[in-house]
């Protein structure tokens, strides 16, 4: 189905991204693994065989993304698709009374760097690579996904940092769409709910339990590959562009 397509993933050593990945090859595309160099990245790459290449990069370095379209074009000559997975977090209340402690203002400011400044940077690079596409009959180029998360509508108590910042790629996402558009460019957000993937196994079992519990239908986390499949609708059909799409089985967080 997506026989020629390249993309890059970043986040693509881990959870959502690597499931996204691996959807991408399934479907005959080839891929640009994008994720830390302290990652798994190598390794996935080299399971995932030859239509796949890691980068080692960190999404919030101008020189390193750039170092990572360059790989893309000299191992498979074109960019088509972004999607932006890598991300981080954190949880901390605003002020903790009983060790009368705010909230540390470097975490703060590492979330928003990581999620939302890395996203951006990212955005901003491929989208000089997708954009020298030549059009299809119906002018699109290319496309470009990221991803935000449900917290940045129903953040509970000791996310405002990972809401803010998920919450700034939910703000840019029509903004940057309008700006692509005369390029052909589609720009397109997903807001996950609770996916299975080592971030959601950071928190412990009982809260996970009781996150899951809360979910309506399907009353179950995710599966990271329930996530990849949106990811290829969203490649699919050209007339999703400029929208935060939430993928969350109807869960609405509770404080
Ligand atoms: C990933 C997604 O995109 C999807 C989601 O959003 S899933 C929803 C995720 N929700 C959260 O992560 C909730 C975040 N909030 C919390 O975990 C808690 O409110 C809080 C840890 C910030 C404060 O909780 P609290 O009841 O006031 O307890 P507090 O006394 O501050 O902390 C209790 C202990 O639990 C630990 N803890 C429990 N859950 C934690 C978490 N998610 N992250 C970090 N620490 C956690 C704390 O480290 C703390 O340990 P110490 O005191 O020994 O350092
Ligand atoms: N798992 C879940 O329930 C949800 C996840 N999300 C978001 O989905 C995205 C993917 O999350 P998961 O797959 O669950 O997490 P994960 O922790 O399994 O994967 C995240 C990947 O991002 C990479 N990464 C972190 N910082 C980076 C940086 N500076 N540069 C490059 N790569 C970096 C990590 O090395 C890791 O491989 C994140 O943005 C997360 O916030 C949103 C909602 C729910």
């Amino acid at each position: 189905m997506f026989k020629g397509l390249v993309g890059i993933v970043t986040g693509g050593a881990s959870g959502l991204g690597k499931a996204t990945v691996e959807q991408l090859l399934k479907q005959g595309g080839r891929v640009v693994i994008c994720d830390l160099p302290s990652s798994p990245g190598a390794d996935v790459a080299k399971q995932f065989g030859n239509d796949t290449a890691f980068v080692p990069v960190d999404v919030t370095s101008e020189q390193d993304i750039r170092n990572a379209l360059q790989t893309t074009v000299d191992k498979f000559g074109r960019l088509d698709v972004a999607v932006n997975c890598a991300g981080i977090a954190t949880a901390s209340r605003i002020y903790n009374f009983k060790k009368e402690q705010p909230f540390d203002l470097k975490s703060f400011q590492k979330t928003i760097e990581v999620n939302l400044v890395g996203t951006f940077n990212v955005i901003r690079l491929v989208a000089g690579l997708i954009g020298k596409n030549a059009p299809n009959a119906d002018g699109q180029r290319g496309v470009i996904i990221n991803t935000a998360s449900i917290a940045a509508f129903d953040g509970q108590i000791g996310q405002a940092a990972y809401s803010a910042s998920k919450a700034g790629v939910v703000g840019m996402t029509l903004p940057v769409a309008r700006d692509l558009a005369k390029q052909g460019i589609r720009v397109v957000t997903i807001a996950p709910g609770l996916f299975r993937t080592p971030m959601m196994d950071q928190l412990p079992e009982p809260a996970i339990k009781q996150l899951e519990s809360s979910v309506p239908f399907p009353s179950r986390l995710g599966q990271p590959e329930e996530y990849a499949l949106l990811v290829q609708s969203i490649i699919q059909n050209p007339m999703i562009n400029g929208e935060t799409i939430r993928l969350d089985g109807s869960l609405r967080m509770q404080p």
